[in-house]
């Protein structure tokens, strides 16, 4: 490396998303006296707000972008350096900014995040959701918008297929079912009728002990239109807000160029075969064309053969850990998704470079009940937990693995629901080893547990189904309920009084 030292600091953290900013705060709280450094590429910090623990397990918060100057008021010991990092040197404990600054650490936290996996990186018409800047850009190309195809089938294309009005939304999804990353088809067949309309409809529980599922044809397609003044009158009013957080939709307005109803067409079971710019239709094939006009900036062609004309493409296809700019010259073991490695102390494959949030990927020997997923959540408890390990290793006290990856737990929304997921809420990794229980009421909840070997090892919850803590429990205490059989999910039960 040219460039000497301008300054060598105890602990380095690089990112100032969720994972970084816990990171600080908890090393700072720590050891106030230690020299801090936070190095982000972004304007702007991340910063929990109206933070809550729901239950043993489940956390809510909100996330709110902040002045870096508030964590530096907070904690005189921290410097906050807005550059990029552009290269790191595991052997001279130093990294490099992209102008020209080179400063040592003793540890060092890499909390770069992750960035959209794009179909393409190409294509001007391809837009993916990360961060403020992305989704004003959404904002602004759907204000003159009357299509655009939505890639993807996790949490981004759940959300905001929901949220998009005045604008014909085709969704393509490659699975048989919508919201693969945190459903079954059960759940998204309950689900499904939120598109159409956000009216909940007053059904007596239905009590569906054994799973069953109608799934789509292969290749099939569905429309549903909602009524946008019907959907107002369902939902809520929220207050509109600039920070992305977990409600970054609510901030911004997803509204095409056109007024009233929402349309979504849903593609089952296909894949982008083509991006076609309509320059690029001009010297293909006539038949290219399908049902459709040329008039179309962009145009896409599934794998079930049609082919959509639209504004534009929101890929909404999962991200990919951000570590470039620390790979060259070290020796970072890396997971088979692109994650740097941590073991079950936060730390790389590198000594003395810890990892949190997006970034890495948990190598530990899991618990049976915990597994990983980017979300805000986990950013926030690796974070954490990655600035009590550092801590921990330089006042050489000892530390175990946090309760907090003990139970796989989500709180979130979904298609305006509370949607709750523990443990293997899909069975992940049971194979056939397992059983299903089902309750579900039209329009109202939809319950779903996981058994094996008679203990419950998962469940889905979407409504108000209040049944969150005794779920956790059950689950945390391994409780045999095979003499429950089916009762525990009587809706006429009151379920916990029966484990009082
Ligand atoms: C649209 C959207 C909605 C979401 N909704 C939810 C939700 O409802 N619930 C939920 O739990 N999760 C949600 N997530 C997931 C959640 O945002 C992420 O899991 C979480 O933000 C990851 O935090 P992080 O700190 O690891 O990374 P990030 O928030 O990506 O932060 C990374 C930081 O590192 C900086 N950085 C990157 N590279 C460098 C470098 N070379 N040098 C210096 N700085 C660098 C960046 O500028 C940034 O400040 C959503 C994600 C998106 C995109
Ligand atoms: N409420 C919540 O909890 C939310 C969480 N998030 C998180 O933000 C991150 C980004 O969200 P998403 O981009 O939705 O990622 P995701 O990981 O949730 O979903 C990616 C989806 O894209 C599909 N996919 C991948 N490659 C594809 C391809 N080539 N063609 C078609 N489909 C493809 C996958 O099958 C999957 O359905 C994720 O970590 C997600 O968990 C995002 C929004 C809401």
């Amino acid at each position: 490396m040219a460039n000497r030292k301008e300054k060598t600091f105890r602990f380095i953290i690089v990112g100032g998303g969720i994972a970084g900013v816990t990171c600080v705060e908890q090393l700072s709280s720590q050891i106030p006296s230690a020299d801090v450094a936070l190095i982000t590429a972004s304007p702007h910090i991340k910063t929990v707000t109206n933070y809550r623990q729901v239950s043993k397990t489940l956390e809510e918060f909100d996330v709110e972008e902040q002045p870096s100057s508030v964590l530096e008021e907070k904690f005189p010991n921290l410097t906050v350096i807005h550059s990029a990092v552009k290269s790191l040197h595991t052997r001279s404990h130093s990294l490099e900014t992209t102008d020209g600054r080179v400063f040592g650490y003793e540890k060092l936290c890499i909390c770069g995040g992750g960035r959209p996996k794009l179909l393409t990186q190409e294509n001007p018409y391809v837009l993916g959701i990360r961060d403020t800047d992305s989704a004003q850009e959404l904002q602004k190309r759907l204000s003159k918008a009357k299509r655009i195809v939505v890639v993807g089938n996790g949490g981004i294309a759940l959300e905001l297929v929901y949220e998009v009005e005045g604008c014909e939304v085709i969704w393509a999804v490659k699975d048989k079912a919508i919201g693969n990353t945190f459903f079954d088809a059960g759940a998204a067949q309950f689900l499904i009728p939120s598109l159409e309309t956000n009216k909940p409809e007053k059904d007596t529980p239905c009590k569906r002990p054994r799973y069953t599922t109608e799934e789509p044809a292969p290749g099939g397609s569905h429309t549903f239109t909602a009524d946008r003044n019907a959907r107002r009158q369902g939902s809520s009013s929220t207050e509109a807000g600039s920070a992305l957080g977990p409600d970054w939709h609510e901030g911004i307005v997803l509204q095409g160029s056109e007024q009233g109803t929402r349309r979504v067409s849903l593609e089952y079971q296909c894949e982008v075969e083509k991006i076609f710019t309509s320059e690029e239709l001009l010297n293909s094939p006539p038949q290219t064309l399908g049902h459709e006009n040329g008039s179309w900036p962009v145009y896409i062609k599934l794998t079930n053969g049609k082919t959509f004309g639209c504004d534009f493409v929101v890929s909404a296809t999962g991200v990919v850990p951000n570590t470039e700019p620390f790979l060259h010259g070290n020796n970072f073991a890396l997971a088979d998704d692109g994650g740097l490695q941590v073991d079950d102390h936060m730390m790389t494959s590198e000594p003395d470079v810890y990892a949190a949030g997006d970034v890495c990927t948990a190598c530990w020997e899991h618990s049976p009940m915990w597994q990983q997923m980017r979300l805000w959540t986990q950013a926030r408890q690796m974070g954490w937990y990655a600035g009590r390990c550092m801590a921990a290793q330089v006042l050489s006290e000892p530390i175990e693995l946090d309760f907090c990856f003990e139970l796989f737990s989500h709180i979130t929304k979904f298609f305006n629901y509370k949607v709750v997921l523990l443990g293997k809420f899909n069975g992940q990794g049971l194979g056939s080893d397992h059983e299903l229980l089902v309750r579900c009421t039209k329009g109202l909840e939809y319950v779903k547990v996981v058994l094996s070997g008679g203990r419950m090892v998962g469940a889905v919850l979407i409504g108000e189904t209040d049944l969150e803590e005794t779920f956790e429990n059950l689950i945390l205490n391994e409780m045999d309920l095979t003499p429950y059989g089916e009762e525990l999910l009587n809706p006429n039960i009151d379920i916990e009084d029966y484990f009082d």
